[in-house]
């Protein structure tokens, strides 16, 4: 039985969701699902959007068939050839061989590679061509590394409608709704998308500035992106977010804590820091990463401004947790974040000085501070250098200076020291006769203390 939604009265969503598969792309968790999302056009011609993933094929092939209603399929426009949108473009050819597959010279290639077989029928489109359906027009534009580098998007200057491609996606399954608009999208979807962007695309922001850059020349009235809701009301809302992960601004002036411990000892350094913090104001988000996946610490470091990085030493390395989660951090390019570092060991605390090796080979990120030594726990006082941590990051987030406290005047040491053995002798006045008790010195090789 077909499941399907109208986009507008000639353009029909036809894809999937999937709740099935824990992981997407085999690493990240999709507690929410997943959607999948194909269109279908009727116009003059037909035009099919994108395939999907083999997890929802069946629902696919139904909604196809049954949308065409025994039509000829005229054209399958081929944006991005990630198997999850494209793994079903191979049955498509079959059933359909008389579609005409349109993509870039990159796309054509994959299709090759993936499906060892040249479509029957292929139109090769560059930059700024257009194709005409009868009421719609379609121009294409090229989106290399958005996120893949045969990436290209299309629009359609009749209805102005963007397709995205991956661009604008979100995890999660879509249970009904087709536009964001039918959704709270900042309160139950904005996290995932956040996710989603960081994790699929977040190492490519200068190329999804220079996308969102072609895209502000257009007229765009809807969004209809490969997966999550189509946008067609406040596209300025997600726009402005993804202006801002591109260009990795935080979008929240605050504090992640990530930490990893064996025994409890950093953890509870990290829950200490966490209390300083939030009695100062300081918006703060915390993480066990041996416990939450790292695909929701890379979007939460790509959403604050400062991060706390605290890790017990392991093998006089950084703990396995913490290892993997910097090296996804630093390979996803995230830059410009201010970091503080907490570091502990029982007898050679080194992850300090590790997780700062890491951090120095990303671009723009400032350690506020040398790290902060715990030996095993927290020694009798230490809690002071947490608050005193907490000062400078609170400082930092706020914007203001941080004003050294003068250290009290302290009385000047009063006596005189031996200038040939160093014992000292405790009193304002040195007596004449005085014989260093040590190296048997008179009082005129003695000096007052500086
Ligand atoms: C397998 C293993 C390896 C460790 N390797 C080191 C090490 O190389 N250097 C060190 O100083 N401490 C090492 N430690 C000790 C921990 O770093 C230390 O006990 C630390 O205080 C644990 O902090 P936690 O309470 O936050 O887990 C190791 C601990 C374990 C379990």
């Amino acid at each position: 039985m077909h499941c399907i939604r109208h986009v507008t009265e000639d353009l029909i969503w036809i894809g999937g969701n999937d709740r099935q598969h824990p992981l997407f792309e085999s690493t990240h968790p999709v507690p929410r699902g997943m959607s999948f999302n194909s269109y279908l056009l009727l116009d003059e011609k037909t035009v099919l959007f994108d395939t999907v993933d083999r997890a929802v094929q069946t629902q696919f092939f139904e909604n196809l068939e049954h949308v065409l209603g025994g039509r000829k399929l005229d054209y399958v426009f081929v944006h991005h050839m990630e198997p999850d949108h494209a793994a079903t473009l191979g049955d498509v050819m079959l059933r359909h061989p008389e579609a005409t597959i349109v993509c870039n010279g990159k796309i054509l290639n994959m299709i090759r590679q993936f499906h060892c077989t040249d479509p029957k029928e292929v139109h090769l489109v560059n930059e700024g061509d257009t194709i005409t359906t009868g009421r719609h027009t379609f121009t294409f534009v090229n989106a290399p590394m958005v996120h893949w580098p045969e990436v290209m998007v299309s629009y359609d200057s009749t209805d102005k409608i963007l397709f995205s491609a991956d661009a604008f996606g979100t995890f999660g399954a879509l249970n009904g709704v087709l536009f964001a608009d039918e959704v709270n999208f900042d309160r139950d979807w904005l996290d995932d998308a956040r996710r989603y962007y960081t994790n699929i695309v977040g190492k490519y922001g200068p190329q999804v500035q220079a996308l969102l850059k072609k895209a502000a020349g257009l007229d765009i009235q809807m969004i209809c992106p490969l997966h999550g809701p189509v946008w067609r009301k406040d596209l300025g809302y997600i726009v402005d977010k993804y202006a801002k992960w591109a260009a990795y601004e935080p979008e929240v002036q605050g504090v992640l804590i990530a930490f990893a411990s064996v025994y409890g000892g950093t953890e509870t350094a990290a829950n200490i820091l966490a209390c300083r913090l939030a009695e100062l104001g300081i918006p703060v988000e915390m993480y066990d990463v041996s416990v939450t996946h790292y695909s929701y610490v890379l979007s939460d470091a790509f959403k604050y401004s400062h991060i706390v990085f605290a890790s017990t030493t392991y093998n006089n390395g950084i703990f396995v947790s913490m290892e993997n989660l910097l090296h996804d951090i630093a390979h996803h390019a995230l830059r410009n974040r201010k970091v503080a570092l907490i570091q502990n060991g029982s007898w050679a605390p080194a992850s300090g000085k590790l997780m700062g090796e890491i951090l120095s080979g990303m671009k723009g990120m400032e350690i506020l501070e040398a790290p902060v030594t715990l030996k095993s726990t927290l020694a009798p006082g230490q809690d002071a250098e947490l608050e005193a941590l907490a000062k400078v990051l609170a400082a930092s987030v706020k914007g203001e200076e941080i004003v050294e406290e003068a250290p009290a005047p302290q009385d000047k040491p009063k006596g005189f020291v031996c200038k040939i053995c160093g014992f000292v002798y405790e009193s304002d006045t040195l007596p004449d006769d005085f014989i260093c008790p040590i190296c048997r010195r008179p009082a005129s090789d003695f000096e007052p203390l500086a």
